[in-house]
């Protein structure tokens, strides 16, 4: 170990929340050391966001080529994983080489080290046979990766997980997927509309389980447009594999054993926090935790703030920038607002996409709101004008003694874009009477929210 190198930040794991509080601490005049052990940016550019959503658009381009015949008279589309292949390798990634993302760091004043860096009391960190001490401290971005399930003969095979799958350079001709939450299902559906057979397997009794019950059900009768079987309420019982192919044992919900056979099986069943071997232990933490406790500052000990995945609110790159933003002003000395959760956004990119903020009418019970909900399971005339793919649901939950939104969900074509005013109502706390008096133009996605308004009484 060289001797100790005295510097101001030190940014652990470069995260999309990491490589900004780097950049920004750096162009404050801090001297700031970012370290990762993989790629700058973390999964987001490379694995996730973009080049998942690259595939979604292409795989949606193809869908909408098959909706002309209903809409238009005939369009013929064949798929070819060619294209979409090489922008997230061109575009996307520059073939998953972080060179660009390194220059801006370092052009902006940053430090970087590649390597796996660990604390080694508070302010320390040992990486790459080097230590350095920060007068600041310490900023923990160190992200998750792929979990996968205890499942009998799983270790060891092939399998996928999102970073294999989203450097595919074909859709396979099968593919069983285990988990429904926002990966699974957004794969799944891009890769059975690039002509994949899809089998998806979740525990839960419901896909996207995390969010209300009606959303899920509009993406499920996607699903069963699109010709994916979905096994919900089911367990996965072993796996093997054989001449680059995979046998998926599963017990469907009715307790029948059924054995899925597939060219590709991706695991996308959760995620671990990438907490176990960061020397948690030398600064009074838990390094078996599954998150990090941090106050509204982001602070989670003596010279040590924690940003992104790892703090459990929410496993989403803008929640990984929100709190980016928090933890420089803290370091810069600079006033709030300090962190809030109260109206965290988030969208699921299946088609139809799923939209949802703040609580579902279920966490709102649970946490003793008194509930009154508004729901309507069709988006009005847009939704009908839209034809084939216009499916959706607007639901909202009314703290009904405060009389605001608590939260709120918009399934629909553009169920992501109709999230935006139902966010600012829940983070705003717009008055549910004062939303009753806004005028929705027509015929957008978004009237629909007028509807569920309507359905939720005065
Ligand atoms: C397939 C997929 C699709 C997604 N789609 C979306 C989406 O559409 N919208 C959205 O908001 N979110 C999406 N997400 C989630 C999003 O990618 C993450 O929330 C986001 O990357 C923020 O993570 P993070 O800042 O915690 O760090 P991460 O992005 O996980 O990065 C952590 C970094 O720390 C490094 N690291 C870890 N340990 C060490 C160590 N000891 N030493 C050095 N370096 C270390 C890693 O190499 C990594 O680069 C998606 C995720 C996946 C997998
Ligand atoms: N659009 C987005 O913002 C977006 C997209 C992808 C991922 N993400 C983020 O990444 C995180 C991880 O995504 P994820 O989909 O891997 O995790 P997840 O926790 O959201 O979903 C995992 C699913 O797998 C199921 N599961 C677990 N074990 C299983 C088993 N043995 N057999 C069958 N099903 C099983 C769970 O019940 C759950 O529904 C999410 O929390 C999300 O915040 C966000």
């Amino acid at each position: 170990m060289s001797e100790d190198q005295h510097v101001d930040l030190v940014v652990l794991g470069l995260g999309p929340g990491g490589e900004s509080v780097a950049t920004e601490a750096a162009k404050a005049g801090m001297r700031v050391v970012g370290i990762d052990e993989r790629l700058v940016g973390g999964e987001c550019p490379y694995f996730g966001c973009i080049p998942s959503k690259m595939m979604i658009r292409a795989a949606n381009s193809l869908e909408e080529s098959r909706r002309v015949a209903t809409l238009a008279g005939s369009a013929e589309a064949t798929p070819d994983f060619t294209p979409v292949a090489r922008r997230i390798r061109e575009e996307a990634t520059t073939d998953w080489d972080d060179a660009v993302a390194v220059q801006r760091l370092e052009d902006a004043g940053v430090r970087f080290v590649r390597g796996h860096g660990r604390l080694a009391g508070p302010g320390v960190v040992e990486v790459a046979g080097q230590r350095f001490v920060a007068s600041a401290g310490v900023v923990l971005n160190t992200g998750t990766a792929p979990a996968a399930p205890p499942v009998d003969g799983l270790a060891g095979t092939g399998f996928w997980t999102n970073r294999e799958a989203l450097q595919a350079t074909e859709a396979p001709a099968s593919l069983v997927v285990v988990g429904g939450g926002a990966i699974g299902s957004e794969l799944a559906q891009a890769f059975a509309r690039f002509g994949s057979r899809v089998s998806l397997v979740e525990t839960a009794p419901r896909i996207l389980s995390l969010e209300e019950p009606e959303a899920s059900e509009v993406v499920a009768g996607a699903f069963a447009e699109d010709g994916i079987q979905v096994l919900a309420g089911a367990s996965v019982g072993s796996v093997r594999e054989a001449d680059g192919r995979f046998a998926v044992v599963v017990t469907d919900a009715g307790g029948t054993e059924l054995t899925l056979d597939a060219d590709r099986l991706l695991v996308a069943a959760g995620r671990r926090p990438n907490l176990a071997d960061v020397g948690l232990d030398t600064v009074g933490l838990d390094p078996a935790a599954r998150s990090v406790e941090v106050d509204e500052r982001m602070r989670a000990g003596e010279k040590l703030w924690a940003i992104g995945d790892i703090t459990g609110k929410g496993a989403f790159t803008h929640m990984s920038m929100y709190q980016a933003g928090i933890a420089v002003r803290d370091l810069t000395g600079s006033d709030g607002p300090w962190a809030s959760y109260h109206a965290v956004p988030r969208v699921t990119y299946t088609d139809p996409e799923v939209g949802a903020v703040g609580l579902t009418e279920q966490q709102a019970r649970d946490a003793g709101v008194e509930v009154r909900v508004g729901l309507t399971t069709a988006l009005g005339s847009r939704g009908w004008i839209h034809g084939p793919g216009g499916k959706g649901m607007v639901k909202l939950v009314e703290d009904a003694a405060a009389g605001h939104l608590v939260g709120a969900t918009s399934a629909g074509p553009t169920g992501g874009e109709v999230l935006s005013m139902l966010a600012t109502a829940v983070h705003a706390r717009v008055p549910t009477a004062v939303l009753r008096e806004q005028v929705f133009a027509y015929p957008t996605f978004h009237r629909a929210v007028s509807d569920a308004l309507a359905d939720l009484g005065s």
